[in-house]
C-alpha cells in the first residue's frame, strides 16, 4: 500500500493522514478537534483514541509485535470469524484471522457533527477461502468524536448461511488493576475459562486480583469501567451482541507473554462486545449481521465523590 495514494485517494486536510507506521504497516492518523485516533491498516485495529485532555482509552503494549502473520498486542483487535480457539480444532488461529491482515480502505469522511468516520474492509480472497471456506465481504466503521465508535458488519456473500462468533476485542487502559470496577455484569451467568467452563454467576460487581478470563452471557447494553486511579468511568454501549468478555491475564501468563511487560496486567483490562459462547450468528446467504460498541470516557463523576 502506497501512503501518497492513501493520502491523495483518502486523506482528509488536518484530519485525516495516513501514514507509515511501525513494521512498515499503513496507519492512520485522525485528528478533530473533539479526539483523536491511530487506527493499523494491518489487523483493521484502533491502537489508541484520545478524547481532548483526556488519557488514552486504550492500552497499547510497548512490547506489541508489528509483524505480518501476528496480532498487534493492544487497542481494539478483531476477532472473526470466530472468537477464542478454532472452533473447529483444525489448528487454526486463535480470535480468526482478520486481525492478521491487511485490509482495505473503503473510505473516509467527516460526518454532519464534525466527526471523523473511516470505513476499512476485508473481502475473502483464495488465501482465506482455505482457511474458511465462504465468500464474504467484512466492514469496520470507526468514528472519532467526543466518543469512539466501532461497528462491524459481515455481509455474506455466499449462496448457502454461514456461522460465525466474533468480538471487539477492546485493550482498556486503567490507572491501576486494583483500582477499577467493572459495572452492569451483577447477576449475570458466565463461562469461567480460568476454571474450565465453569457456569458461574457475577456476584456483586467485578473486581480483579487474580487471572479472569469470563464469558458473560445475555448481557444488557451498557457496561462501566470505574476507574478510582485515574478518576474516570468508562461507558460502554453494545449493540447487537448479548456476550461481554472480561480478560485479565494477571502476573504469571503477563511474565510468559513475549508481547507484554511483566507488570502490563496492572494497566489494562479487556471488556469485549461479542457475540461467542452460546451465541452463534447465523447469517443467511446475501444477509448480513453487525456488532458495534461505542466507548465514552467521563470524569469527575458527582456520585462517586465521597459527601463533603
Ligand atoms: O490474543 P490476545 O490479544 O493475547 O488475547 C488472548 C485472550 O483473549 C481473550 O479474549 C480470551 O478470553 C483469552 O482466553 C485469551 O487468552
Amino acid at each position: 500500500m502506497n501512503i501518497e495514494e492513501l493520502n491523495k485517494n483518502h486523506g482528509i486536510d488536518g484530519q485525516v493522514k495516513f501514514m507509515e507506521g511501525a513494521g512498515g504497516f499503513p496507519f492512520i492518523r485522525v485528528d478533530n478537534a473533539k479526539g483523536g485516533a491511530v487506527i493499523s491498516v494491518y489487523g483493521g485495529q484502533v491502537l489508541s483514541f484520545q478524547p481532548a485532555n483526556e488519557q488514552n482509552l486504550m492500552f497499547l503494549s510497548e512490547a506489541a509485535y508489528y509483524e505480518a502473520g501476528k496480532g498487534i498486542k493492544g487497542g481494539a483487535p478483531v476477532c472473526w470469524p470466530w472468537f477464542g480457539p478454532d472452533p473447529q480444532q483444525q489448528g487454526r488461529p486463535v480470535h480468526g484471522f482478520v486481525r492478521t491482515r491487511l485490509w482495505n480502505v473503503i473510505k473516509t469522511e467527516t460526518t454532519g457533527n464534525g466527526d471523523s468516520k473511516v470505513t476499512l474492509g476485508l473481502s475473502d480472497t483464495a488465501e482465506t477461502r482455505a482457511i474458511w471456506p465462504h465468500a464474504f465481504d467484512l466492514d469496520l466503521e470507526v468514528t472519532v468524536g467526543n466518543s469512539l465508535n466501532l461497528e462491524l458488519i459481515t455481509r455474506n456473500k455466499d449462496t448457502a448461511p454461514f456461522s460465525i462468533t466474533q468480538a471487539l476485542h477492546t485493550y482498556f487502559k486503567v490507572g491501576h488493576i486494583d483500582r477499577i470496577t467493572i459495572l452492569g455484569l451483577e447477576g449475570v451467568s458466565y463461562l469461567d475459562k480460568v476454571d474450565n467452563y465453569a457456569q458461574k454467576t457475577q456476584a456483586g460487581a467485578i473486581t480483579i486480583n487474580s487471572e479472569v478470563d469470563r464469558i458473560y452471557q445475555d448481557v444488557q447494553k451498557e457496561l462501566v469501567i470505574d476507574d478510582t486511579a485515574y478518576d474516570r468511568r468508562i461507558r460502554i454501549q453494545s449493540s447487537d451482541s448479548r456476550t461481554a468478555v472480561v480478560w485479565n491475564p494477571w502476573a504469571r501468563i503477563s511474565a510468559q507473554m513475549g508481547d507484554l511487560k511483566d507488570d502490563d496486567y496492572e494497566h489494562f483490562v479487556c471488556v469485549e462486545t461479542a457475540n461467542a459462547g452460546s451465541e452463534v450468528v447465523e447469517v443467511a446467504a446475501g444477509g448480513e449481521c453487525r456488532v458495534a460498541a461505542n466507548y465514552l470516557i467521563e470524569r469527575n463523576i458527582p456520585e462517586l465523590k465521597p459527601a463533603a
